[in-house]
């Protein structure tokens, strides 16, 4: 399963009216940013998508198919989760934590395999944690927990990447090594949305964009489309200066 339906999706962000029925595809090869200011509903959103809260109207669908009517395994193989709120349950290693990615893809009671093994420590020395392997969880960084969250999606092996906020607590270099990563998934197949704060990581990498307005109101599109600096001024309340660096534009908040 690897296409994502917003089918006439209205999220239920409490205390405020519906907002614009939400209806777009993400295709595999996609790379799709939210963008919107605090508490407009993008955690909500990918929560919704997630099928982790019911949204007040219209449906999620995994290649054409309600997610609300298949079962949690076949859910948990095609969607991978970067989110934010995580918790230590009990103490478990780097190495342990990143094997939970291969969960879905086990029986109730089969160990993980050599294979399993291969994919877990593949994907710590692709995050930059593979030192850490024998580490306690408790023990990491802010920074080294969310790469390592990101290496757990990445043993999962998902068609979809669903990531909140991913680059948080990420230093530069990590930042731009997790969205070339996220870009990488989509290059291969996959489909990826994300929500993100930071406009300039959003322009780079990200090929379409769903802005998402406090007021309820939303448009998509392509990533070219949706940069139109008044558009985004909007959305932030924020007045902009543009440049171009690198071949993608910049957008710098104005004093
Ligand atoms: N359980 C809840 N009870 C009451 N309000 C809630 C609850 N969960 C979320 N909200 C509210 O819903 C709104 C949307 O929250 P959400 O976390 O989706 O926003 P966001 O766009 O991800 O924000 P941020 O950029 O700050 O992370 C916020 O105003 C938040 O306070």
């Amino acid at each position: 399963m690897n296409r994502l339906g917003l089918g006439d999706l209205v999220i239920d962000v409490p205390g405020r009216d519906d907002g614009r029925a939400l209806s777009l595809g993400v295709e595999p090869g996609q790379v799709w940013g939210v963008l919107g200011p605090n508490g407009v509903g993008k955690t909500t959103l990918l929560h919704t998508l997630a099928g982790l809260r019911a949204p007040r109207a219209g449906q999620v669908l995994l290649d054409g198919q309600a997610l609300a009517t298949l079962g949690r395994r076949q859910v948990a193989r095609a969607l991978g989760l970067v989110f934010q709120d995580r918790q230590d349950g009990f103490p478990a290693t780097v190495r342990e934590t990143a094997l939970i990615g291969r969960h879905p893809w086990l029986s109730a009671w089969q160990m993980e395999g050599g294979e399993d093994l291969r994919l877990a420590e593949t994907a710590l020395a692709r995050l930059d944690v593979d030192h850490l392997a024998e580490r306690l969880v408790s023990t990491l960084s802010g920074g080294e927990r969310q790469r390592l969250a990101i290496a757990t999606v990445l043993t999962q092996t998902p068609q979809i990447w669903l990531a909140d906020e991913p680059t948080n607590h990420l230093d530069l270099h990590h930042q731009t090594a997790v969205m070339a990563l996220l870009a990488e998934q989509a290059a291969e197949g996959r489909a990826v949305m994300m929500c993100l704060h930071d406009l300039n990581l959003a322009a780079r990498w990200c090929d379409h964009l769903l802005l998402l307005y406090p007021d309820g109101e939303a448009c998509w599109g392509p990533r070219d489309a949706m940069l139109e600096t008044s558009a985004l001024e909007r959305l932030y309340g924020q007045r902009l200066a543009t440049a171009e660096v690198d071949g993608a534009p910049v957008f710098v908040p104005v004093r």
